[in-house]
């Protein structure tokens, strides 16, 4: 029976609003800008805890926004939703109390015990009691926004929740029409193409699509794309610079087998157009899920053995500092950006295609010829069909150019006229004859020839560059 809102409240115990009733007793994980860790809520008998403390100066968040949330979070209800105990400031940081979900996140299960991926089962059991709580979320308005294995936590006796409702929104709040949001949020690996390219707008149907990468990150260890760093480089990468090196690199895979029914399922959520990914509650009654086994299933395969979350995440720091050592100063993480020989390798691309059979997504090209323009000591990709890549970014860029060209020409010309000016008033002082000054006056003579010569080479890139900008104008 469901319960009402009054009796809700009335069961939920208030915890502390003050740190000094929490002792912090281990870092279990850090987030972009955030640390989580382990605690115990002192005048609530030393319950556990885990109070996620986020420094609002690096976060996107705004705190009224957060505010506003958490309110309305705390309207929702479902055992498949982790709801926080609390949240208040510490000087700058927001701490989150959260109930303790002993085995910590999937993500944290994976990169460390699991890194090829889990069984086919225990994926079901993940991502079927994921669904259910989406489900109950976009039927109350909400849109999660954050879907990925990092934000699944599981306790010690396998039960699994959504967390993490950081960037979450509610539809209703929206201030944009046709229930649709434009602003760019989530996790890129995750992020749903229309969320990337945020102008067209975007809907439940976006968390569809992390459901889908975090399925393909549940079976294969990582989501698609891992490989390349996680920034707006990334996204320039993914929609545009993409190398087919890269490419071949993931598409090795790691020789799973998966049934045709999971495929299916994958293939559905990862559609190009959202209308056509189904709904969270149409997803639920997909085969893949007709026999979905229980938490049993995750405690035995999963979490018997497995050691604690806060020694995980102590033995994952270890790793990243020496593999940090190891790499050296590499700016993006792929290492290969100046390397000439992989320039040649970089093209285009205009979407994503879901490979059933090797259970991955793959890059559609687009038909259109690409050439690579070098233009200002930096290589251009130019494409002549409709979709010419960037072409406002190229006019900005040419613009500024163009307006640092006649500055310079200006500067130039004001030169040539002092000098000119100089050379004048030498020949009037000459008169009298002078050696050294015979040989002030050659001397600026070479100048004078020399910017001149700078001149009509200033003034032919200007004209190259004006040629350029005109081209692009009649061609958009
Ligand atoms: N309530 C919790 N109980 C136990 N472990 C938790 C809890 N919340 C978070 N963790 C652990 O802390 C890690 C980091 O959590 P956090 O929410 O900051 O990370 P994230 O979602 O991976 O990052 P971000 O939100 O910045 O993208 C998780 O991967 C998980 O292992």
């Amino acid at each position: 029976m469901a319960t009402t809102e009054a009796e809700e409240a009335a069961k939920r115990v208030q915890y502390p609003l003050d740190s000094s009733s929490y002792k912090l007793l281990n870092e279990i994980g850090a987030g972009v800008s955030a640390v989580v860790y382990k605690a115990l809520c002192i005048p609530m008998n030393s319950t556990a805890v885990a109070i996620k403390s986020i420094d609002l100066d690096r976060s996107r968040l705004d705190l009224d926004d957060v505010r506003r949330e958490a309110k309305t979070l705390s309207l929702l209800s479902h055992p498949n939703i982790l709801k926080a105990h609390c949240s208040f400031t510490v000087d700058r940081r927001l701490w989150v109390v959260m109930p303790f979900m002993a085995a910590g996140s999937l993500q944290s299960i994976i990169s460390h015990s699991f890194p090829n991926g889990l069984i086919e089962p225990c994926i079901a059991v993940v991502l079927k009691d994921s669904l259910n709580a989406l489900s109950y979320l976009h039927a109350q308005g909400h849109l999660h926004r954050d879907i990925k294995a990092g934000n699944i936590l599981v306790d010690s006796n396998g039960q699994v929740k959504l967390a993490d409702f950081g960037v979450s929104a509610s539809i209703y709040e929206s201030t944009c029409s046709s229930l649709k949001f434009t602003d760019v949020a989530g996790t890129p690996y995750w992020m749903a193409p229309e969320v990337i390219h945020s102008h067209t707008g975007y809907s439940f149907k976006a968390d569809i699509w992390s459901f889908g990468i975090t399925a393909l990150e549940l079976a294969h260890g990582r989501p698609p794309l891992s490989h390349l760093p996680p920034s707006k480089s990334m996204m320039l990468k993914i929609t545009k610079r993409f190398r087919f090196s890269d490419f071949d690199k993931y598409r090795k895979g790691n020789g799973k087998k998966f049934s045709k029914a999971f495929k299916d399922m994958v293939a559905s959520c990862l559609d190009q157009d959202p209308s056509k990914r189904p709904t969270a509650d149409k997803l639920l009654k997909h085969p893949f899920f007709k026999n979905c086994k229980g938490s049993e299933c995750l405690v035995k395969n999963v979490l018997q053995g497995l050691p604690s979350v806060e020694k995980r995440y102590k033995e994952s720091k270890v790793c990243s500092v020496h593999e940090d050592g190891e790499k050296g100063g590499d700016n993006d993480g792929d290492g290969d950006d100046d390397d000439p020989s992989v320039q040649g390798k970089q093209r285009r691309i205009s979407g994503w295609n879901f490979n059933e059979e090797g259970l991955e997504l793959e890059p559609v090209f687009p038909n259109d010829e690409v050439k690579e323009v070098r233009f200002g000591g930096e290589t251009v990709v130019q494409q002549t069909g409709e979709h010419v890549v960037n072409r406002e970014g190229m006019l900005a860029t040419l613009n500024v150019l163009k307006g640092s060209l006649e500055q310079e020409l200006w500067q130039v010309k004001f030169l040539v006229s002092t000098i000119q000016g100089e050379e004048t008033h030498h020949q009037v002082q000459v008169v009298g004859g002078d050696h050294s000054e015979e040989q002030e006056i050659s001397r600026l003579r070479a100048e004078l020839e020399n910017e001149r010569r700078k001149n009509t080479q200033l003034e032919l890139q200007l004209h190259t560059c004006k040629l350029h900008l005109s081209s692009l104008s009649t061609s958009k």
